[in-house]
This record gives structure tokens, C-alpha cells and sequence, in this order.
């Protein structure tokens, strides 16, 4: 049918990309008309919820036969990140598709509006086969994901709206494989944004001497060079995978006497500033790791101060990880693993994601929660230039989560779902 065909439905993605979402002003309406018009088609019931002022939330609801069991939530964030237009082959909002390769070029192709459509092409298709769930799903599209949630994932978790949902298991996004492998996370790094600052003696800058701002500070970053270098290590020599190590990167630096051509060559500045973006596994040990900061990297013995700009703990409220579990304790897992199976998909090992997501806000309320955007064989560009997703892949993630949404929303093993949720 006209609905069904695979042209309608990549010209739809395209329709979807096309809409200007990127920070800082993301066109938030148009995307949830666009999506509030794609429900109506589907005949879900759908409502639009503004937790914060011009930034739409849509919530759509495929009711299930049992409404009492948990149901299932299909996450996915509208916005996207900004896109420097000169440097792409193709404009990020243009959502070209490369005819020799196949390949749609945009800025959230990868990031993530390829899986929200994705869930509203499954749930089509299932409708046509003539299939009925047993569990309601619920698709939430959310605002604000890349500039934190605060807004968007937070508020909604926190609602009375979501109390109400009964929800029982969550996805959100994951990230593409190069290899055939689909990817699948158990939890995520948390972001611990740490701006050191050196102080110290100003002077000539032909003078040698000790304690000045740069020198206290250029200690610091020899040792976090040194922590960067060692936990890079790690993963290189195999040890550990991307998730379990801390990364941290230096992202600005900040010193000197400004003046009209640049700046003063001669004078050696009073302070000096670094920030470093920190990401933290929740399986790490992040007490030594502050000991660290505040011994090595900013030791008021080396007149440095320092300050978080963000620290999100990797505990929840009563000192454990907070982690979803992928053992055979949760139901979900196993169900996921097998749904990609049946569709002819390989499942990849449990996996720490290495940034943020939404999936922090619904397991911190100890709902279990997968990281999963079912892209194999693509190269990873979130936040890149020349985002692509090939148009097969898409089609082929269309498949995987007709096959998930199928098993999620079909089983029926209420003890079983209650005894998880209880080990969570
Ligand atoms: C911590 S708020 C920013 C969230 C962002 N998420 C995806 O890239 C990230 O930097 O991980
Ligand atoms: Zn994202
Ligand atoms: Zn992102």
C-alpha cells in the first residue's frame, strides 16, 4: 500500500530531518505537528504536554488489551545539535539522499529522529498486519536532550502524567556499529564538567621564576594528560571497552593579558583556567577519582581552585550504580536480544553508552531502561559533519523494531515483570 512502500516511507524521514531542530532555537512546533499529524494517521491517540514553555513534548499512546500490565515506552529526543553548513557536502537540513549510495545526509539522522520515525513506521506496519498489543506503548518525543533534559526527559519522568503510564520498560537511543553488530546499552557515563583555575605570582615575562599561573596550571594538565593517556591505554591494548574507562578531554583554556593586537607578550598573567569535559562509568571508582581532582589536578598546595560545572552522580538515591540490568534478573533483555534475532539482526554485548542520554532520568527512577538505535554497518557521526544514514539501514531498523515492539508489547508474564522490577 501507499503507506507501506519503501519510497513513502524514506520521503517521510526526509520530511522529519528537513525540520529545523537545532539548538539554540530548534523549531520545536514544527516537529510536533509533524508528528502529532504522522499519529493521526496511525490512529494513535496522541497529547502535546509543555513541562517548559515552547518546548513541546508529544506523547502517543498505542493502547493495550491489558491495561494492567506495565507498559512500554519508546523514547526519543526532537532536537538536534547545530551543524556548521560550510563544512558538509550537503546541507544538514537538506536531507539529501546520495542516489549511487544510498546514503540521507542531515544533522539528526544518526541523533535521533531515524529511531522516533522508525517506531511510528513499526507500529504502521504491525497495524497492518493486523496485530494488537497486549501492553500499551507509549512514544514520547522529547525536547531538550542535547542541552541537558532539564526540560524535557526530567520534567516528564518526574510528572504526574508518567506516574500514571505505569511504565515498565524503557528504550532510548544507542549508537551506530561500523561492524553487523546492533548495539545495546545497560547504562552511561555521567558528565562531571571541572574548570580548574591556577593562580600565581604575575611578573616580566623574560623572567624565571616558580609559582606563576601558567606553570601551576600546565602541571595539572601534564597530569591529566598522563590519566587521559593511561585510561586511553586501556581500551587500545583491549583491556577494557569504550564505556568502562573515564575519558576526559581538555575543551578550552583560558589565560592572558588581552590587548588590541592579541595579546600582551611580557607579562606573565595571575591566573590562568582549563576546562575538561569528564565522563564517568558508573562501574568506576569515582571517590578516587575525586580525591584525584583535588590532590593532583587543582592541590591548593599549588594555589588551584576548581569548580564542577556539572556532576552528575553515578549513584542513585540510595548509593548503588545506576544501571539497568542485562542478567537473566531482566526480562527485557533477553526479550530484545531475540526480537533482533528474529529479524535477522545480530545483538551486540551489553554496553556502557560513553555520553549522555535521556535513559539516565527513567533508570535514576529505577524503571529499567535500553540504550538502542538499531544502525549496523554505519560509521559513528553524532555531533559530526555529514551525519548520514543509509536508506537500507533505516529500512532495515523499521524491521528490528517491528520484531521488538512486537515482543515487548506481546509479553505477558506479569510475576515474572513484577519480580524484576522489584530486583531493580
Ligand atoms: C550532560 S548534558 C549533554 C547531553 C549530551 N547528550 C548527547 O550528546 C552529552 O554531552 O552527552
Ligand atoms: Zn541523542
Ligand atoms: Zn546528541
Amino acid at each position: 500500500g501507499e503507506f507501506t512502500d519503501s519510497s513513502s516511507i524514506i520521503s517521510r524521514f526526509q520530511q522529519y530531518l528537513k525540520i529545523n531542530t537545532a539548538h539554540p532555537e530548534p523549531n520545536y512546533h514544527k516537529a510536533a505537528d509533524f508528528i502529532v499529524s504522522a499519529a493521526n494517521s496511525l490512529s494513535l491517540e496522541s497529547q502535546i504536554l509543555e513541562f517548559a514553555k515552547g518546548k513541546p513534548l508529544v506523547l502517543l499512546k498505542w493502547a493495550g488489551s491489558d491495561p494492567t500490565l506495565p507498559s512500554v515506552l519508546l523514547n526519543s529526543h526532537t532536537d538536534v545539535v547545530p551543524a556548521e553548513q560550510e563544512k558538509w557536502a550537503h546541507a544538514p537540513f537538506d536531507a539529501h539522499l546520495d542516489p549511487s549510495s544510498g546514503h540521507i545526509y542531515a544533522r539528526g539522522s544518526q541523533d535521533m529522529k531515524c529511531v522516533g520515525l522508525q517506531y511510528l513506521e513499526a507500529i504502521g506496519k504491525l497495524q497492518i498486519s493486523g496485530y494488537r498489543p497486549i501492553r500499551t506503548v507509549y512514544l514520547s518525543f522529547v525536547p531538550d536532550e542535547e542541552i541537558g533534559g532539564h526540560d524535557g526527559a526530567e520534567k516528564f519522568a518526574d510528572s504526574e502524567v508518567f506516574k500514571k503510564m505505569n511504565v515498565g520498560i524503557v528504550l532510548d537511543e544507542g549508537l551506530p556499529s561500523p561492524t553487523d553488530n546492533y548495539r545495546l546499552f545497560y547504562a552511561e557515563k555521567c558528565p562531571w564538567w571541572l574548570v580548574i583555575k591556577a593562580t600565581g605570582a604575575p611578573g616580566h615575562g623574560a623572567k624565571l621564576y616558580d609559582n606563576t599561573a601558567m606553570e601551576n596550571l600546565l602541571k595539572s594538565i601534564e597530569s591529566v594528560r598522563r590519566f587521559r593517556a593511561a585510561q586511553f591505554d586501556l581500551v587500545k591494548s583491549g583491556l577494557k571497552a569504550e564505556g568502562e574507562v573515564i575519558s576526559v578531554n581538555m575543551v578550552f583554556l583560558k589565560a592572558g593579558t588581552p590587548s588590541p593586537t592579541g595579546f600582551v607578550m611580557n607579562l606573565q598573567p595571575s591566573e590562568a583556567l582549563a576546562g575538561f569535559d569528564i565522563r564517568v562509568p558508573p562501574t568506576a571508582d569515582s571517590a578516587s577519582l575525586e580525591r584525584r581532582i583535588a590532590e593532583e589536578w587543582a592541590p591548593a598546595s599549588r594555589n588551584m581552585t576548581f569548580e564542577f560545572k556539572q556532576k552528575v552522580s553515578v549513584f542513585d538515591e540510595f548509593g548503588k550504580p545506576i544501571l539497568t540490568s542485562s542478567d537473566s534478573s531482566n526480562p527485557w533483555w533477553k526479550l530484545l536480544e531475540k526480537a533482533i534475532r528474529d529479524a535477522n539482526g545480530k545483538p551486540g554485548k551489553p554496553e556502557i553508552f560513553p555520553a549522555s542520554t535521556d535513559a539516565r532520568y527513567f533508570r535514576e527512577r529505577g524503571l529499567p531502561a535500553i540504550g538502542f538505535s538499531p544502525m549496523s554497518n554505519t560509521p559513528i557521526l553524532l555531533h559530526d559533519h555529514n551525519e548520514f544514514l543509509n536508506k537500507d539501514e533505516y529500512l532495515k531498523g523499521i524491521d528490528i523494531y517491528e520484531s521488538v515492539i512486537k515482543a515487548y508489547a506481546s509479553y505477558a508474564d506479569h510475576q515474572k515483570d513484577e519480580a524484576s522490577r522489584d530486583e531493580l
